[in-house]
């Protein structure tokens, strides 16, 4: 019995990897449809006379649904400066939609060399302020030597999410011009009006994984359980539990450190107001 990562599905085959071999197999008879490897799993797996299968799946410290990935160390979250224009609010959520998930997120700038000294000022300024409250900053733009970018995704499962022209492929290929090939040929293999079969896929950048679908595309909250909202963010993690109140909303509350770290400028009070229309919303919610 051997274990390696599932780090491609084409239908009912599972592309296996570890060390030593990757090998293609199809998971046992007794593995129903709901409870399917699927990509990053980590399995165990035989080899039967000339084929592998799949026993088991061990267990999963986390999974997204879209793209269907389990065993993610992080997400970079990729943001340009310019076309589209940087976005305090946008860059927020899409942190607070990663937390929730008990995804790491990385904060990857793009499109640095559009900005205009005034722009870059402005970004830097806020970028400081999350740097301080412990988020790992990466910029990757065309002059860039990417060192920090590849630093991060070594080693690591990683998925991208951003808007849409924030520059996501166009980094990834940067890294390694063999994602846009791999992506490419895939594509073609699969056909058009060939929508039922089900694919999905890992890819090797900078030694890393790296999934070839973004994730985090909603940015809708309404699935998540925003009681502890305030616990899943990093900003938010040094104060936690210092409030007057133990059930503190960070809101009206009297004695709140949250507010006092706000005033403070320790937390960018962008980040404070949109935890709070989020918080407010969901208190509502249940109030209705
Ligand atoms: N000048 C400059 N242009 C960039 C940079 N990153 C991306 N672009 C350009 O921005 C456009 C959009 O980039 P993409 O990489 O396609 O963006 P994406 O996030 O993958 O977009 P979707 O596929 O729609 O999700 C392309 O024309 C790129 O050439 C950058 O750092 N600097
Ligand atoms: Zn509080």
């Amino acid at each position: 019995m051997k274990q390696g990562t599932i780090i491609k599905i084409i239908s009912n085959q599972y592309t296996i990897e570890n060390e030593e071999e990757k090998v293609v197999a199809a998971p046992r008879g007794k593995m129903r449809r709901s409870k399917a490897p699927m990509v990053g799993d980590h399995v165990e797996y035989e080899k039967v006379q000339d084929s592998y299968r799949i026993l088991k799946i061990l267990p999963r410290k986390n999974q997204l649904l879209r793209p269907t990935v389990a065993n993610i160390d992080q997400a970079l979250v990729v943001t340009s400066c310019k076309d589209p224009d940087f976005s305090e609010r946008l860059l927020n959520r899409l942190l607070f939609v990663v937390e929730l998930s008990n995804v790491e997120p990385i904060i990857c700038i793009t499109k640095w060399d559009l900005a205009s000294e005034q722009e870059r000022k402005t970004i830097e300024a806020y970028l400081a302020i999350l740097k301080n409250c412990g988020y790992t900053i990466v910029y990757s733009y065309p002059e860039s030597d990417d060192q920090a970018l590849k630093a991060v995704l070594k080693d690591k499962v990683s998925v991208l999410c951003g808007q849409s022209g924030a520059g996501k492929s166009s980094l990834l290929n940067r890294l390694d011009p063999r994602f846009q090939l791999q992506t490419q040929e895939i594509s073609k293999a699969l056909g058009r009006g060939k929508h039922t079969t089900r694919y999905s896929a890992l890819h090797e950048v900078a030694g890393g994984l790296v999934a070839d679908t973004p994730g985090f595309s909603s940015l809708d909250f309404s699935n998540f359980d925003l009681k502890h909202l305030d616990a899943h963010l990093k900003a938010f993690s040094p104060y936690i539990g210092s409030c007057r109140f133990a059930d503190c909303n960070h809101i009206n509350e009297p004695d709140c450190r949250v507010k006092s770290a706000v005033e403070e400028g320790k937390i960018p009070s962008a980040y404070y107001e949109d935890y709070k229309a989020l918080k407010e919303e969901s208190l509502n919610r249940k109030v209705f």
